[in-house]
């Protein structure tokens, strides 16, 4: 028996940031912790907590740089007690957390893939020679450019509504987002096509919502055991540790995808040029404990490949 169990007097407080899809996972994470303890929706209480990632939105991500834009005012909330837990898109989450803090409950993870979203074209391969794409991803500007070097690439910052709000200004012909966003936000309809892991290989945990915690706070481990899904947080441990082992060497667009089949892990990765111009990929399978040794061995064998010079755009 966990005590105490949240309720209206004593609500748990859950923090996000403030966009329409932040607030869609809060709102999931509240829903499944209610149906799990059978408990009102007044037990809960979520807090909106602005961050620098949401206040500038006049520069590009890459200028204004830094790990955890979109995350330190809510782990600092967590860690002054403001909040009990918070949700995080894991795509958007450094691979360690500040001392105090633990990220170990994963929710089900949504689908995987990034849509292609235009009001002119049906699919990526009707588009026209010399396309402008909006994007603000360097990911995806990357993998765009890999495939069709004739096409412009602008920079496309702000939430989904924003975005779409430029495709309908013409500022360019397509974006893309990925579809684990649409789907939360019941927007799925703006998704013209959804891209295969194959023409596409998504971003590090993309689709997945992780919570996190005080560490010292044992009955909200508790609590959180009840909705967290061990699938999700072995895929995450192998696209995690691809992650963290390339990120200490280097700045460069990284996708990455784990698949379970059975009691096997498949793990997918590139590493490319912001410009396009390479791309190198790997493609490995071990058994499900292994995934952070899988992910860490795909960074490596990728770093020796990419050797000196891959890295050299960066001064
Ligand atoms: N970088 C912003 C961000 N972080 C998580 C999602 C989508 C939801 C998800 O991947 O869980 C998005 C927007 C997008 O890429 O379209």
């Amino acid at each position: 028996m966990i005590h105490p169990l949240p309720s209206p007097d004593r609500p748990l407080k859950i923090g996000t940031r403030g966009s329409p899809l932040a607030m869609a996972q809060a709102y999931e994470t509240r829903d499944r912790l209610a149906a799990a303890f059978d408990l009102p929706h007044t037990a809960f209480d979520i807090l909106r907590i602005s961050t620098a990632g949401d206040r500038i939105q006049d520069k590009s991500l890459r200028e204004v740089g830094g790990k955890g834009l979109f995350t330190r005012e809510i782990e600092q909330a967590l860690l002054d007690g403001e909040i009990d837990i918070a949700v995080h898109s894991m795509k958007d989450m450094p691979v360690e957390q500040p001392v105090g803090l633990t990220l170990e409950c994963y929710l089900p993870r949504e689908d995987v893939r990034d849509a292609f979203v235009s009001l002119s074209y049906p699919a990526l391969a009707d588009v026209p020679q010399g396309a402008t794409m909006g994007t603000s991803s360097l990911r995806r500007r990357a993998q765009l450019l890999v495939r069709r070097p004739d096409l412009q690439v602008v920079e496309f910052r702000g939430n989904v509504q924003t975005r779409l709000r430029k495709l309908n200004e013409g500022v360019a012909g397509a974006t893309f987002l990925a579809m684990a966003g649409l789907n939360r936000l019941g927007m799925a309809d703006v998704a013209k096509a959804a891209l295969d892991p194959e023409e596409m290989l998504p971003a590090i945990a993309q689709g997945a919502i992780g919570i996190e915690r005080r560490h010292d706070d044992t009955a909200t481990a508790a609590m959180l055991e009840a909705i967290h899904d061990p699938v999700t947080a072995q895929r995450l441990a192998a696209e995690r540790a691809f992650l963290a082992t390339l990120d200490g060497s280097c700045e460069t667009p990284i996708a990455g995808l784990a698949t379970l089949d059975g009691t096997t892990l498949r793990l997918r990765g590139e590493i490319l040029r912001p410009d396009g111009s390479e791309s190198l990929t790997d493609d490995r399978t071990a058994p499900i404990e292994d995934g952070a040794e899988l992910g860490h061995e795909m960074a490596k064998a990728l770093l020796g490949r990419a050797g000196q010079g891959f890295f050299d755009w960066r001064s």
